[in-house]
This record gives structure tokens, C-alpha cells and sequence, in this order.
């Protein structure tokens, strides 16, 4: 259950003290630590004793040694299957929290309270929780839902631009691959701002769910979900090999640059549908410089995509503004097609 609040923790606070769980886990990173923990704490109406556990802010965080040394500080606590994680972050928080929950003693309960734009919008909702190996993003992980997810949308006001931006992309995703009107909403914000984009939240979050609820372990139509993503996290990948790492959405925008153009190599969407929609997100999104990676690189890494099977590389792809198709083979001379496309954009 999703519940959209504006400074009101009274329902949070009705939850807690429904569940009643022997302990909370708070985890925050440094930033949430400082710009969203105090709202929390501050309205907290609860005896229960808890725990903060903080870790540094960044992908970079999203692996195997920061969920040893979680695994070991609720070993250290004590923390029994009766206690309540509370993950208050982004999408690299509430993914490796959600983590850590569900496998922990076999898993414990956990609620998310998303604070960034993509946290709210994506990350905190489905259920997919994971870290990155090995370079590879989400690679090792679990399908498990948190009980409950809080949206406290003015958790946006201290959001830096960019990481706002990086959420809008999802949004634009949402749009795209689903809902025509969500993407026209959306292409007619003039200037991104909290404001300007809290009156489409809702409906972001809406089209994850409904699609989540209807393939919850990605067997089919969640595949959608993950269009701009096949290209989108090789590069993200990529860029974080080298020590410079780039934001996840600012990686979808790209990929979904390069996918809207595989989708016109495969008919599936005229040349002027797909010019229109990258002229759209490069209004948005400024332009990376992928010529730094040769295209054996990007297709190592998509060999081991999440939705390959029998050896093809699986893409979901657009059929029109607000139409995807999923399961998509795409051969390596449309991706290569694609990538030049994007590295010689004008
Ligand atoms: N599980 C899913 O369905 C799903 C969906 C989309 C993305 N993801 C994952 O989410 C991650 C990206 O999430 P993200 O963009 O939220 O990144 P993030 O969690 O790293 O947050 C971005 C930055 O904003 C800071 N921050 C967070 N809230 C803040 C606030 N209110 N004020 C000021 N600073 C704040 C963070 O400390 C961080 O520095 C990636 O790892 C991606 O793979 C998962
Ligand atoms: O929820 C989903 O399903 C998605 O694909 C949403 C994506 O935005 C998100 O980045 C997700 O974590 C990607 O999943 P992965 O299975 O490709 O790692
Ligand atoms: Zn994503």
C-alpha cells in the first residue's frame, strides 16, 4: 500500500503502532541523515526504541561489503524477525535496504519512505530490491515488498536539481511506455521544479503499480518497466567502473535515446515519432560522451541483462508514444546503429 502524505505522519505513526515491532532500523545515508531524518524523528510519536544506521550517500555503496557490514550491525543489535527497517533515501537506499530486510534472518518487515523524485516515483515501489557485482547494476537481489511505503513529497524541497531531474526521466519512461497523456503532461513542464512536478507524482506512481500488480517477478509485461534500461545500465555500469559515476536517470534518458531509435530500426515507430521523442529528452537531458567505450564493452556488459534469455539480448521497446512491446531481439549491428546515432547527434 502506497500512501501519498503531506507533513502528516499521523498515518505512520498508526502503522507503528498497529505492527508494534520490537525494534526500528532507521537506515539513512549522510544526506537524508541531515535533510530528512529530523522531519522524521521529529514527528515520530513512538515508544519503541530504535536505531540509526547510517551509510555515505552513492552507487557506489550499493554493494556486497556494505551489506556485510549491515548483515553485521543487526547481528550486533540483535535485531530479532520482529523488528521494522524504516528505509528513508533515494532508490540506492531503499534497494539496498530493502536488501538487507529480505534476507536477513530469512527476512524482517520494512517500509520505504522514498525521498527523491525517482525514489518516489520507481524505486520504492515493486518489490525489486538488490545490489550491484562486479560492476553489474541490481545484479544479486530479491523480489520482496515492503509492508508499506510513505510519500512525503516535501522531502523534494532539498533535492538538488539534478537528482531531480534524474528522476523525471522515470517519469518520462512512465510516459512513454504507457500513457500518452502522462507524457505530454510531462514534455510541457517549461521549468522543473518540485512544484512543477508534484501534480504528476501520482499518476508516475499509479502506472508502476499497476503494472507491478500484474507481473510482479518480471515474467512478462513488467519487462516494459525496464525500457532505456538494456543500454541505459551498461553504460551506467561503465561509468561507474571508471570512478565516475553517472545518475541513474541521466543512464535511462540516454538508453531511451538510443532504444526509441533501435524501436524505429525495427518499424516498430515512424523516424518522425522517434525524432520528436529525442528531441523531447535531450530538452531535458544534456548529452554524455559514450565514444570513451567501444561497442564490445556496452555489449559484455548487456549480455548479462536480467531479460536475456536463450542467448539474445532482450529488449522492451517503444510501438508508439504511450505503447512498448517487450522481448524484443535486438541484434548487435541496430545497437551499434544506435550508439552511433547518439554519438553524433548534432
Ligand atoms: N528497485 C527499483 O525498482 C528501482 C527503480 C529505479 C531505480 N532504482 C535504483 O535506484 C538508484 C537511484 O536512486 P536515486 O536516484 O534516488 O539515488 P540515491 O538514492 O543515490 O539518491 C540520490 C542522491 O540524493 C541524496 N538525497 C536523497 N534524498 C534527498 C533529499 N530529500 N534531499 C537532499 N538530498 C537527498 C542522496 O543522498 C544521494 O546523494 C539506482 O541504484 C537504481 O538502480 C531502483
Ligand atoms: O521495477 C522495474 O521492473 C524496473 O525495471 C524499474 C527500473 O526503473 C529500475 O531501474 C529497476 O531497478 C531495474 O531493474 P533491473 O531488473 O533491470 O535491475
Ligand atoms: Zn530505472
Amino acid at each position: 500500500m502506497i500512501s501519498i502524505l503531506d507533513e502528516d505522519f499521523s498515518q505512520l505513526n498508526e502503522f507503528l503502532h498497529r505492527l508494534q515491532p520490537t525494534q526500528l532500523l532507521i537506515l539513512v545515508d549522510e544526506n537524508t541523515h541531515e535533510y530528512c531524518l529530523p522531519r522524521l524523528l521529529g514527528n515520530l510519536e513512538t515508544e519503541i526504541p530504535f536505531e540509526i544506521i547510517e551509510i555515505e550517500a552513492g552507487e557506489e555503496m550499493k554493494t556486497l561489503e556494505t551489506a556485510a557490514q549491515l548483515w553485521e550491525i543487526l547481528t550486533e543489535f540483535e535485531t530479532d524477525r520482529k523488528a521494522l527497517m524504516i528505509n528513508l533515501g533515494g532508490g540506492v537506499l531503499t534497494d539496498l535496504g530493502g536488501f538487507i530486510a529480505s534476507t536477513y534472518k530469512r527476512g524482517i518487515p520494512f517500509i520505504n519512505i522514498p525521498t527523491t523524485l525517482l525514489g518516489m516515483c520507481d524505486a520504492s515501489i515493486g518489490g525489486k530490491t538488490g545490489i550491484d557485482h562486479q560492476f553489474l547494476k541490481n545484479i544479486i537481489g530479491t523480489f520482496a515488498n515492503p509492508e508499506q511505503i510513505f510519500v512525503f513529497p516535501k522531502f523534494l524541497e532539498t533535492l538538488p536539481f539534478e537528482e531531480l531531474r534524474s528522476g523525471f526521466a522515470e517519469m518520462l519512461k512512465h510516459g512513454l511506455i504507457i500513457d500518452e497523456k502522462h507524457w505530454n503532461d510531462l514534455i510541457s513542464i517549461k521549468n522543473l521544479t518540485p512544484q512543477s512536478v508534484f501534480p504528476f507524482i501520482e499518476t508516475s506512481m499509479k502506472i508502476k503499480q499497476k503494472v507491478v500488480e500484474q507481473d510482479f517477478t518480471e515474467q512478462n509485461i513488467r519487462k516494459t518497466l525496464n525500457f532505456g534500461h538494456t543500454i541505459g545500465h551498461a553504460l551506467e555500469s561503465l561509468f561507474l567502473l571508471q570512478g565516475k559515476p553517472i545518475m541513474h536517470g541521466e543512464a535511462v534518458a540516454l538508453g531511451m535515446i538510443c532504444e526509441t531509435r533501435i524501436s524505429m530500426l525495427h518499424g516498430l515507430i515512424s523516424e518522425e515519432t522517434s525524432n520528436t521523442i529525442i528531441s523531447h529528452l535531450r530538452q531535458f537531458f544534456p548529452d554524455i560522451d559514450t565514444k570513451q567505450f567501444s561497442v564490445e564493452e556496452i555489449l559484455s556488459l548487456m549480455r548479462n541483462d536480467k531479460k536475456n534469455s536463450h542467448g539474445t539480448i532482450n529488449f522492451s521497446l517503444l510501438t508508439g508514444i504511450g505503447n512498448s512491446a517487450y522481448n524484443c531481439s535486438v541484434d548487435a549491428e541496430h545497437i551499434n546503429k544506435s550508439l552511433h546515432y547518439y554519438q553524433n547527434l548534432p
